[in-house]
């Protein structure tokens, strides 16, 4: 079921404002603001060079923003006074009794996932084919574990400290392989798993760094109809019964309009609509700016967005 509240004006984990990205005289983004509810699965789509993934390099760190504000707020309790003051001061983060907030475009991507607590897949499936399944989510958590260590030899000598990280690491990677359903496959090379399975290993590898964001890039692409229902059913129960927030860009109209409480859709970089599935499905705007994509795309997309009006204020409260 989708949540009828509008969480993320109400409750942001991430605020993206007035961010632009060049590229020499091409203009990617252009001063695009967008909210990100806690607990949400938020869905940025738009047709292909709309500006989705540079939006994405840009939240996890793998772009500067030409300019623009990325805000993570990792509770609830951040104050506007606290975040005015945060960027005022030129710090990146500030962590304390105000609440906890990062400026993400002033952060390196290694300290965005480490510190801020956003985790990333990416277009294209990177796992370390070689190693095992298990192995990729064991690496996956090696900051927890040099911590542990205290970045000295601790970890061979088998100080206390270290062997208890390392066994609830070995815990968390188990949880995530059986809620993956790939538990059975936990000695095999990455590599040999089929294409379906790596990206449900993916996910669960950057989950296990126990995120506050999860940024999912385009994670159902070439998977069949029963893999594309397993990862539904996947995002929502990361929803629902951990709490990560999700930002997830994707071309499958049938999972975003399923699972997304809230759509932002993108093209030519700029923001052209912005609301729940049912708003965003009859928006006029969006509806064109698919219409101009490829032309065997056309049926596609107008089957996929299941063109109906958008339901009246008051209709929508009934429900
Ligand atoms: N590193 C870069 N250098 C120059 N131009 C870039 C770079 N990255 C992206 N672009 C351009 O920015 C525009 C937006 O690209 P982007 O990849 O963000 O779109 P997208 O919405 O993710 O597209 P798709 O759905 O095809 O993945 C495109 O015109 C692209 O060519």
């Amino acid at each position: 079921m989708l949540k009828q509240n509008r969480n993320w004006s109400a409750d942001p984990v991430l605020s993206v404002e007035h961010l632009t990205m060049r590229f020499g005289g091409l203009v990617a983004v252009d001063d695009l603001s967008f909210d990100v509810g806690r607990g949400d699965i938020t869905a940025l789509i738009g047709p292909n060079g709309a500006g989705k993934t540079t939006v994405f390099n840009c939240v996890t760190g793998f772009y500067k923003p030409t300019e623009g504000r990325i805000a993570l707020r990792r509770d609830g309790s951040v104050t506007p006074e606290a975040l005015a003051e945060l960027t005022r001061s030129g710090r990146q983060y500030a962590e304390g009794d105000k609440g906890s907030i990062f400026l993400l475009e002033r952060m390196a991507d290694f300290k965005i996932t480490e510190v801020a607590g956003v985790a990333r897949t990416f277009q294209n499936i990177r796992l370390f084919g070689g190693m095992t399944v298990l192995e990729n989510l064991l690496v996956a958590q090696h900051n927890e574990l040099m911590r542990a260590s205290g970045y000295t030899i601790g970890g061979l000598l088998g100080l206390p400290g270290y062997r208890r990280a390392a066994e609830a690491a070995k815990e968390t990677a188990v949880e995530w392989l059986r809620r993956v359903n790939l538990l059975d496959r936990a000695d095999d090379p990455a590599a040999d798993l089929p294409y379906g399975a790596q990206r449900r290993l993916e996910i669960a590898r950057a989950l296990c760094t126990n995120p506050v964001l999860l940024c999912l890039d385009e994670p159902a692409a070439g998977l069949n109809p029963r893999e594309s229902a397993e990862l539904n059913t996947l995002l929502k129960y990361i929803r629902d019964d951990h709490g990560v927030s999700v930002l997830l860009i994707e071309h499958d109209m049938g999972v975003v309009m399923e699972i997304s409480d809230h759509i932002i859709v993108l093209d030519y970089g700029k923001k052209i609509s912005d609301g729940t599935a049912p708003e965003v499905r009859s928006d006029p705007k969006v509806i064109a700016a698919y219409l101009g994509v490829d032309d065997e795309e056309v049926e596609d997309v107008e089957r996929d967005l299941e063109v109906k009006p958008a339901p009246t204020r008051a209709e929508g409260d009934a429900r």
